[in-house]
């Protein structure tokens, strides 16, 4: 990893390394990936206007999500399918996360089942804290089945993805006929919960169906943390808080859903003010540099999460990529808070963004 020294330097060999199929599934988005690339650009175009002299010291990053602690307001979100880009899989994810001391997001589409990525975390941390992603099923038995299984693998939160009420329409999927693990691999968690389903992708039930009824009927049957991730609008997030949930992830998925969705830091200042400190928010979709967390946390966000980067990491070293990822990021969000003039995420104020032309 010699010569790798950004975030962004991981993508090339990761795509070197990559079967093009996968490159392309973990790569790719929605349509004309207008939304994939909005994501990015939308952070170029908001400038830092700095604060001097304030006598702040070498910034300290740890911080709280939830009352969770991480040792930097970095976590990494969920994404599908680890072993696609590295024989260990969500296994080499848990331990980098848990060696960071910050939050994993364990997809439900995970390619190791839950109990073991919990296991792997332990292996490195005492207390590692790991959060569940979950695409709420109509069929709430089989709901309750998955948010079971996560609980007694001793996940602290659940991160309800509220914005698949379809798939998205990934054009590079299309092309290269890539709709299904290959054989061998399976969605680990999905296994024999409902009869004796073998973990295909294909059970996922993604249904425009879903409403706030069924996050009632979540909340009704776990006592975990709630967070509703896929938030863009803020009249969602403020009947979010109406409806008892615990936090807010503002994300358009990556731009793997709705293309032309505006970029994730466009939606999250009116996000941020519709809920009012009722609710913790989070952010996703762009982050690759620490200048880029910096601005998330300006505009209110308490952490954001990387997806890509971390597939890009695992694919090219495995536990120690995701490691090297993760250390980019906490290194160059420091250095940032410290030309900010801050000493720590939460001194970190509005008023040190200008949303305007590009630089
Ligand atoms: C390959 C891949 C798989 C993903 N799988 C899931 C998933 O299973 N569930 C989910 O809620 N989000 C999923 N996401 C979306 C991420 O959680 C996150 O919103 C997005 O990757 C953030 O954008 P970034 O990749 O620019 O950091 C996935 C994203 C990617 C790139
Ligand atoms: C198989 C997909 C539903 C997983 C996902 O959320 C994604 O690839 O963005």
């Amino acid at each position: 990893m010699d010569g790798l020294l950004t975030v962004a330097d991981f993508e090339a060999p990761a795509a070197e390394a990559l079967d093009p199929v996968h490159y392309d599934y973990f790569a790719g988005g929605a349509r004309d990936e207008i939304t994939v690339r909005a994501n990015t650009s939308a952070f170029a175009r908001i400038r830092l206007r700095p604060r001097v002299l304030r006598g702040r010291g070498t910034p300290r990053l740890a911080t709280t999500v939830l009352g969770q602690p991480a040792s930097m307001p970095v976590l990494l979100a969920p994404t599908a399918f680890h072993r696609l880009a590295h024989p260990e899989a969500e296994r080499a994810t848990a331990r980098a996360a848990a060696r960071a001391g910050t939050v994993l997001v364990a997809a439900m589409l995970s390619t190791v089942a839950i109990e073991d990525i919990a296991a792997e975390a332990r292996k490195v941390a005492a207390d590692p804290v790991l959060w569940f992603q979950l695409y709420l099923q109509r069929d709430m038995g089989f709901t309750e089945a998955v948010v079971r299984r996560a609980e007694a693998a001793g996940v602290r939160a659940l991160v309800v993805t509220a914005d698949s009420p379809a798939l998205g329409h990934h054009e590079r999927n299309d092309r290269n006929g890539f709709h299904d693990l290959p054989p061998g691999m399976r969605c680990e968690n999905l296994r024999e919960l409902r009869a004796d389903e073998p973990g295909h992708v294909r059970q996922v039930d993604l249904s425009p169906d879903l409403s706030w009824a069924h996050v009632a009927r979540l909340r009704a049957l776990t006592d975990l943390p709630i967070l509703l991730k896929g938030v863009l609008h803020p009249e969602d997030a403020r009947i979010a808080a109406d409806e008892g949930v615990d936090g807010i992830v503002v994300s358009n998925h990556g731009g793997r859903q709705l293309d032309t969705a505006l970029a994730s830091v466009e939606a999250l200042p009116a996000v941020v003010d519709a809920v009012a400190g009722r609710l913790p928010v989070l952010l996703d979709g762009g982050i690759r540099r620490g200048t880029d967390v910096v601005k998330a946390l300006a505009y209110g966000a308490c952490a954001v999460a990387v997806g890509r980067p971390v597939v890009w990491g695992l694919t090219v070293g495995g536990e120690d990529g995701v490691t090297r990822v993760l250390d980019i990021l906490r290194d160059e969000t420091a250095h940032t808070l410290m030309l900010c003039g801050c000493g720590t995420p939460a001194e970190v104020s509005r008023d040190l963004v200008l949303a305007g032309p590009p630089c």
